[in-house]
Protein backbone atom coordinates (compact mmCIF):
# COMPACT_ATOMS: atom_id res chain seq x y z
CA UNK A 1 0.00 0.00 0.00
CA UNK A 2 1.32 3.37 -0.81
CA UNK A 3 1.60 6.54 1.38
CA UNK A 4 -2.16 8.00 2.12
CA UNK A 5 -3.77 4.77 1.30
CA UNK A 6 -3.82 3.67 5.08
CA UNK A 7 -7.57 2.22 5.74
CA UNK A 8 -9.19 3.88 8.79
CA UNK A 9 -11.66 1.59 10.98
CA UNK A 10 -13.17 3.04 14.36
CA UNK A 11 -13.91 0.12 16.53
CA UNK A 12 -12.85 -3.78 16.84
CA UNK A 13 -15.95 -4.62 14.83
CA UNK A 14 -15.79 -2.03 12.14
CA UNK A 15 -12.37 -3.66 11.29
CA UNK A 16 -14.03 -7.50 11.53
CA UNK A 17 -16.52 -6.33 9.44
CA UNK A 18 -14.34 -5.05 6.70
CA UNK A 19 -12.29 -8.14 6.92
CA UNK A 20 -15.67 -10.49 6.64
CA UNK A 21 -16.87 -8.80 3.39
CA UNK A 22 -13.26 -8.72 1.90
CA UNK A 23 -12.80 -4.88 2.18
CA UNK A 24 -9.10 -5.76 3.37
CA UNK A 25 -7.41 -8.74 2.76
CA UNK A 26 -5.92 -10.01 6.09
CA UNK A 27 -3.43 -12.86 6.87
CA UNK A 28 -0.73 -11.82 9.20
CA UNK A 29 0.09 -8.90 10.87
CA UNK A 30 2.37 -6.52 12.67
CA UNK A 31 0.44 -4.62 15.12
CA UNK A 32 1.27 -1.95 17.71
CA UNK A 33 -1.49 -1.01 20.67
CA UNK A 34 -1.55 2.15 22.95
CA UNK A 35 -3.55 5.86 23.11
CA UNK A 36 -0.71 7.27 21.07
CA UNK A 37 -1.52 10.99 21.52
CA UNK A 38 0.95 13.11 20.48
CA UNK A 39 2.45 10.54 17.99
CA UNK A 40 5.82 11.72 20.02
CA UNK A 41 9.06 10.17 19.26
CA UNK A 42 8.37 7.33 21.68
CA UNK A 43 5.75 6.11 20.01
CA UNK A 44 7.69 6.57 16.64
CA UNK A 45 9.66 4.10 17.40
CA UNK A 46 7.33 1.68 17.78
CA UNK A 47 5.47 3.15 14.56
CA UNK A 48 9.04 2.30 12.84
CA UNK A 49 9.33 -1.37 14.04
CA UNK A 50 6.05 -2.53 12.81
CA UNK A 51 6.62 -0.18 9.40
CA UNK A 52 10.06 -2.64 8.87
CA UNK A 53 7.70 -5.78 9.43
CA UNK A 54 5.58 -4.00 6.72
CA UNK A 55 8.41 -4.03 4.30
CA UNK A 56 8.54 -7.80 5.15
CA UNK A 57 5.11 -8.31 4.28
CA UNK A 58 3.07 -7.84 6.90
CA UNK A 59 0.24 -5.70 7.74
CA UNK A 60 0.86 -3.10 9.79
CA UNK A 61 -1.71 -1.67 12.27
CA UNK A 62 -1.99 1.07 14.34
CA UNK A 63 -4.41 0.30 17.44
CA UNK A 64 -5.16 3.27 18.96
CA UNK A 65 -7.37 3.65 21.83
CA UNK A 66 -9.30 5.95 23.10
CA UNK A 67 -10.16 7.00 26.51
CA UNK A 68 -11.69 10.30 26.20
CA UNK A 69 -10.55 13.75 27.30
CA UNK A 70 -8.09 16.57 25.76
CA UNK A 71 -5.70 15.44 23.20
CA UNK A 72 -2.42 16.64 21.61
CA UNK A 73 -3.36 15.98 18.21
CA UNK A 74 -7.06 15.23 16.38
CA UNK A 75 -8.18 12.30 15.09
CA UNK A 76 -7.64 13.51 11.65
CA UNK A 77 -4.33 15.36 13.08
CA UNK A 78 -3.01 11.90 14.20
CA UNK A 79 -4.51 9.80 11.12
CA UNK A 80 -2.72 11.99 8.74
CA UNK A 81 0.54 12.18 9.87
CA UNK A 82 0.01 8.65 10.70
CA UNK A 83 -1.07 8.20 6.71
CA UNK A 84 2.33 10.33 5.89
CA UNK A 85 4.27 7.61 7.21
CA UNK A 86 2.85 4.71 5.58
CA UNK A 87 1.27 2.59 7.83
CA UNK A 88 -1.43 0.36 6.30
CA UNK A 89 -4.35 -0.04 8.56
CA UNK A 90 -5.04 2.69 11.68
CA UNK A 91 -7.94 0.98 14.11
CA UNK A 92 -9.41 3.80 16.19
CA UNK A 93 -10.47 2.25 19.06
CA UNK A 94 -13.32 4.31 21.74
CA UNK A 95 -12.50 2.75 25.35
CA UNK A 96 -15.81 0.74 24.83
CA UNK A 97 -17.30 -1.18 27.66
CA UNK A 98 -16.60 -4.39 26.25
CA UNK A 99 -13.31 -3.44 25.95
CA UNK A 100 -12.81 -1.74 29.50
CA UNK A 101 -14.76 -5.26 30.51
CA UNK A 102 -12.46 -7.34 28.53
CA UNK A 103 -9.78 -10.33 30.98
CA UNK A 104 -6.34 -9.70 29.23
CA UNK A 105 -6.39 -12.97 27.98
CA UNK A 106 -9.73 -12.93 26.18
CA UNK A 107 -7.96 -9.78 24.63
CA UNK A 108 -4.76 -11.39 23.22
CA UNK A 109 -6.95 -14.62 22.44
CA UNK A 110 -10.25 -12.92 20.62
CA UNK A 111 -8.95 -9.32 19.55
CA UNK A 112 -5.32 -9.84 18.98
CA UNK A 113 -4.77 -13.38 17.38
CA UNK A 114 -8.79 -14.09 15.98
CA UNK A 115 -9.79 -10.45 14.45
CA UNK A 116 -6.44 -8.83 14.17
CA UNK A 117 -3.74 -11.99 13.32
CA UNK A 118 -1.22 -10.68 15.14
CA UNK A 119 2.32 -12.48 13.93
CA UNK A 120 4.28 -9.01 15.73
CA UNK A 121 3.11 -7.33 18.79
CA UNK A 122 5.13 -4.06 19.30
CA UNK A 123 4.40 -2.39 22.69
CA UNK A 124 6.01 0.06 25.61
CA UNK A 125 7.66 -1.53 28.44
CA UNK A 126 4.98 -0.09 30.61
CA UNK A 127 1.68 -1.28 28.31
CA UNK A 128 -1.29 -2.27 30.46
CA UNK A 129 -4.40 -3.50 28.93
CA UNK A 130 -7.36 -6.24 29.90
CA UNK A 131 -9.80 -6.13 32.76
CA UNK A 132 -8.67 -4.26 35.74
CA UNK A 133 -5.00 -3.13 33.78
CA UNK A 134 -4.06 -7.33 34.28
CA UNK A 135 -1.96 -7.58 31.02
CA UNK A 136 0.82 -6.26 30.38
CA UNK A 137 4.26 -6.50 28.26
CA UNK A 138 5.57 -9.54 29.71
CA UNK A 139 2.90 -11.25 29.83
CA UNK A 140 2.94 -10.88 25.81
CA UNK A 141 6.22 -12.12 26.10
CA UNK A 142 4.98 -15.31 28.31
CA UNK A 143 1.90 -16.19 25.94
CA UNK A 144 4.30 -15.99 22.60
CA UNK A 145 4.61 -19.63 22.06
CA UNK A 146 0.93 -20.16 22.71
CA UNK A 147 -0.20 -18.05 20.42
CA UNK A 148 2.34 -18.19 17.88
CA UNK A 149 3.03 -14.62 17.67
CA UNK A 150 6.56 -12.88 18.76
CA UNK A 151 5.99 -9.80 20.63
CA UNK A 152 8.54 -6.93 20.35
CA UNK A 153 8.63 -5.04 23.77
CA UNK A 154 10.57 -1.50 23.29
CA UNK A 155 12.11 0.60 25.97
CA UNK A 156 11.12 4.45 26.73
CA UNK A 157 12.94 6.76 24.47
CA UNK A 158 14.54 9.61 26.88
CA UNK A 159 14.90 13.54 26.37
CA UNK A 160 17.61 15.14 27.93
CA UNK A 161 17.91 11.99 30.49
CA UNK A 162 13.94 12.24 31.00
CA UNK A 163 11.09 9.70 29.43
CA UNK A 164 9.32 11.42 26.95
CA UNK A 165 5.76 11.09 27.80
CA UNK A 166 2.38 12.31 26.54
CA UNK A 167 1.85 13.86 29.83
CA UNK A 168 5.20 15.53 29.78
CA UNK A 169 3.69 17.13 26.54
CA UNK A 170 1.21 18.20 28.05
CA UNK A 171 2.55 20.19 30.68
CA UNK A 172 5.20 21.70 27.97
CA UNK A 173 2.38 22.81 25.93
CA UNK A 174 0.37 24.37 29.27
CA UNK A 175 3.63 26.30 30.23
CA UNK A 176 3.42 27.62 26.29
CA UNK A 177 7.44 25.82 26.04
CA UNK A 178 6.46 25.57 22.28
CA UNK A 179 10.60 24.26 22.21
CA UNK A 180 10.37 21.22 24.62
CA UNK A 181 6.97 20.44 23.00
CA UNK A 182 9.06 20.51 19.55
CA UNK A 183 11.68 18.40 20.86
CA UNK A 184 9.34 15.55 22.83
CA UNK A 185 6.95 14.76 19.71
CA UNK A 186 9.53 15.22 16.99
CA UNK A 187 8.35 18.11 14.75
CA UNK A 188 6.21 21.51 15.78
CA UNK A 189 2.82 21.46 17.57
CA UNK A 190 0.08 21.41 14.97
CA UNK A 191 -3.00 22.76 15.12
CA UNK A 192 -5.19 22.17 11.65
CA UNK A 193 -8.97 22.97 10.20
CA UNK A 194 -10.91 24.97 7.98
CA UNK A 195 -10.96 28.77 7.61
CA UNK A 196 -13.77 30.49 8.88
CA UNK A 197 -14.86 34.18 8.75
CA UNK A 198 -14.56 36.22 11.04
CA UNK A 199 -14.88 39.61 12.10
CA UNK A 200 -13.48 41.34 8.73
CA UNK A 201 -12.13 43.80 10.82
CA UNK A 202 -7.90 42.44 10.59
CA UNK A 203 -8.36 43.83 6.77
CA UNK A 204 -9.28 47.11 7.80
CA UNK A 205 -6.00 47.34 9.80
CA UNK A 206 -3.80 45.87 7.70
CA UNK A 207 -3.56 42.56 9.63
CA UNK A 208 -6.17 40.29 7.94
CA UNK A 209 -5.81 36.32 9.90
CA UNK A 210 -7.04 33.10 8.67
CA UNK A 211 -9.01 32.06 11.30
CA UNK A 212 -9.28 28.51 12.50
CA UNK A 213 -11.66 27.34 15.31
CA UNK A 214 -10.08 24.25 16.69
CA UNK A 215 -12.15 21.30 18.09
CA UNK A 216 -13.30 21.08 21.91
CA UNK A 217 -11.02 18.14 22.66
CA UNK A 218 -7.90 19.84 20.85
CA UNK A 219 -5.34 21.14 23.75
CA UNK A 220 -4.16 24.47 23.00
CA UNK A 221 -1.06 25.99 24.45
CA UNK A 222 -1.54 29.30 26.39
CA UNK A 223 -3.29 32.13 25.12
CA UNK A 224 -1.05 34.48 23.37
CA UNK A 225 0.95 34.77 20.38
CA UNK A 226 3.18 32.55 18.45
CA UNK A 227 5.96 31.96 15.39
CA UNK A 228 4.10 30.02 13.81
CA UNK A 229 4.44 28.37 10.15
CA UNK A 230 1.16 27.49 7.86
CA UNK A 231 1.25 24.53 5.62
CA UNK A 232 -1.70 25.75 3.24
CA UNK A 233 -3.68 23.61 1.05
CA UNK A 234 -2.10 23.32 -1.65
CA UNK A 235 1.63 22.47 0.48
CA UNK A 236 2.78 26.11 0.27
CA UNK A 237 4.56 26.77 3.58
CA UNK A 238 4.17 30.24 4.75
CA UNK A 239 5.71 31.96 7.55
CA UNK A 240 3.55 33.74 9.96
CA UNK A 241 2.25 35.09 13.59
CA UNK A 242 -0.42 33.27 15.41
CA UNK A 243 -3.04 34.29 18.22
CA UNK A 244 -4.22 32.21 20.28
CA UNK A 245 -7.22 33.62 22.65
CA UNK A 246 -10.47 35.35 22.97
CA UNK A 247 -9.47 38.99 21.50
CA UNK A 248 -10.34 41.19 24.68
CA UNK A 249 -9.49 44.47 22.44
CA UNK A 250 -12.30 44.03 20.25
CA UNK A 251 -14.70 41.33 22.00
CA UNK A 252 -16.00 40.68 24.91
CA UNK A 253 -17.29 36.76 23.79
CA UNK A 254 -15.29 33.34 24.78
CA UNK A 255 -14.85 32.08 21.74
CA UNK A 256 -11.40 30.91 21.48
CA UNK A 257 -9.90 31.37 17.77
CA UNK A 258 -7.00 30.85 16.46
CA UNK A 259 -6.02 33.45 13.88
CA UNK A 260 -2.68 34.03 11.85
CA UNK A 261 -1.44 36.59 10.12
CA UNK A 262 0.58 35.70 7.28
CA UNK A 263 3.67 37.28 6.65
CA UNK A 264 4.15 38.64 2.30
CA UNK A 265 0.64 36.94 1.30
CA UNK A 266 -2.46 38.26 -0.26
CA UNK A 267 -4.68 35.11 -1.33
CA UNK A 268 -8.07 34.61 -0.34
CA UNK A 269 -8.08 31.10 1.91
CA UNK A 270 -11.61 31.33 2.92
CA UNK A 271 -12.69 27.21 2.79
CA UNK A 272 -9.47 26.20 2.90
CA UNK A 273 -7.85 23.30 5.72
CA UNK A 274 -4.56 24.72 6.85
CA UNK A 275 -2.51 23.31 9.50
CA UNK A 276 -0.39 25.86 11.58
CA UNK A 277 2.67 24.53 13.25
CA UNK A 278 3.84 26.15 16.19
CA UNK A 279 7.72 27.12 17.40
CA UNK A 280 7.93 29.69 19.77
CA UNK A 281 5.85 31.52 22.30
CA UNK A 282 6.48 35.66 21.70
CA UNK A 283 4.11 36.79 24.37
CA UNK A 284 0.59 36.78 26.18
CA UNK A 285 -2.66 38.18 25.18
CA UNK A 286 -2.87 41.75 26.29
CA UNK A 287 -6.05 44.21 26.37
CA UNK A 288 -4.93 47.41 24.55
CA UNK A 289 -6.44 50.45 25.17
CA UNK A 290 -6.90 51.16 21.08
CA UNK A 291 -6.82 49.26 17.81
CA UNK A 292 -3.93 51.83 16.93
CA UNK A 293 -1.82 50.13 19.81
CA UNK A 294 -2.90 46.79 19.16
CA UNK A 295 -1.82 47.13 15.43
CA UNK A 296 1.60 48.53 16.37
CA UNK A 297 2.27 45.87 18.57
CA UNK A 298 1.06 43.23 16.21
CA UNK A 299 3.90 44.81 13.89
CA UNK A 300 6.16 44.18 16.65
CA UNK A 301 5.31 40.61 16.79
CA UNK A 302 5.52 39.92 13.14
CA UNK A 303 9.04 41.30 13.05
CA UNK A 304 9.79 38.90 16.10
CA UNK A 305 8.35 36.09 14.63
CA UNK A 306 10.35 36.72 10.77
CA UNK A 307 13.23 37.12 12.95
CA UNK A 308 12.67 33.52 15.28
CA UNK A 309 11.85 31.33 12.56
CA UNK A 310 15.05 32.45 10.22
CA UNK A 311 17.29 32.30 13.08
CA UNK A 312 16.09 28.98 13.55
CA UNK A 313 16.26 28.25 9.82
CA UNK A 314 12.48 27.19 9.01
CA UNK A 315 11.37 29.64 6.98
CA UNK A 316 10.41 27.83 4.00
CA UNK A 317 12.35 28.75 0.71
CA UNK A 318 10.92 31.00 -1.78
C1 LIG B 1 0.02 38.67 15.86
C2 LIG B 1 -1.30 38.95 16.50
C3 LIG B 1 -1.34 39.40 17.82
C4 LIG B 1 -2.55 39.70 18.44
N1 LIG B 1 -2.57 40.12 19.72
C5 LIG B 1 -3.74 40.43 20.33
C6 LIG B 1 -3.77 40.89 21.69
O1 LIG B 1 -2.75 40.94 22.39
N2 LIG B 1 -4.96 41.25 22.21
C7 LIG B 1 -6.13 41.16 21.49
O2 LIG B 1 -7.18 41.53 22.01
N3 LIG B 1 -6.15 40.68 20.23
C8 LIG B 1 -4.98 40.32 19.64
N4 LIG B 1 -4.98 39.84 18.34
C9 LIG B 1 -6.26 39.60 17.66
C10 LIG B 1 -6.81 40.85 16.96
O3 LIG B 1 -7.65 41.49 17.87
C11 LIG B 1 -7.57 40.37 15.71
O4 LIG B 1 -6.71 39.67 14.89
C12 LIG B 1 -8.13 41.49 14.92
O5 LIG B 1 -8.95 42.27 15.69
C13 LIG B 1 -8.90 40.99 13.70
O6 LIG B 1 -9.95 40.15 14.04
P1 LIG B 1 -10.81 39.38 12.91
O7 LIG B 1 -9.93 38.30 12.32
O8 LIG B 1 -11.97 38.79 13.64
O9 LIG B 1 -11.19 40.38 11.90
C14 LIG B 1 -3.76 39.53 17.72
C15 LIG B 1 -3.72 39.06 16.41
C16 LIG B 1 -2.52 38.74 15.80
C17 LIG B 1 -2.51 38.22 14.40
N1 LIG C 1 -1.50 37.93 4.90
C1 LIG C 1 -2.65 37.30 5.20
N2 LIG C 1 -2.75 36.59 6.35
C2 LIG C 1 -3.92 35.97 6.65
N3 LIG C 1 -5.02 36.00 5.88
C3 LIG C 1 -4.95 36.67 4.70
C4 LIG C 1 -3.78 37.35 4.32
N4 LIG C 1 -4.01 37.95 3.14
C5 LIG C 1 -5.26 37.68 2.80
N5 LIG C 1 -5.85 36.90 3.71
C6 LIG C 1 -7.27 36.48 3.59
O1 LIG C 1 -8.02 37.41 4.34
C7 LIG C 1 -8.87 36.78 5.29
C8 LIG C 1 -8.77 37.49 6.60
O2 LIG C 1 -9.25 38.79 6.58
P1 LIG C 1 -9.85 39.42 7.89
O3 LIG C 1 -10.26 40.81 7.61
O4 LIG C 1 -8.91 39.20 9.06
O5 LIG C 1 -11.13 38.56 8.06
P2 LIG C 1 -11.58 37.50 9.15
O6 LIG C 1 -12.04 38.31 10.28
O7 LIG C 1 -12.66 36.70 8.49
O8 LIG C 1 -10.37 36.64 9.47
C9 LIG C 1 -8.31 35.36 5.42
O9 LIG C 1 -9.29 34.38 5.67
C10 LIG C 1 -7.61 35.13 4.10
O10 LIG C 1 -8.51 34.53 3.19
Amino acid sequence: MSENSMLIYHGIHEFQSACLSGDILLHSSAVTLGKFDGVHRGHQKLLSEVLRRQQEGLTGIMFAIDSGGQQILTEQERASYVASLGMDVLIECPFSKELMTMQAEAFIGRVLKEILHAAVLVVGSDFRFGYGRAGSAQMLLDRQKQYGYRAVIETKECYQGREISSTRIRSALKAGDMDLTEALLGRPYPVSGRVVHGRHLGSTIGFPTVNILPSARKLLPPDGVYATVTELQDGRCVPGVTNIGTNPTISDGNDRTVETYLLDFSEDLYGTDLQTRFYHRIRGEEVFSSLEELTAQMKEDAGKGLHFLSRRGVLPKT
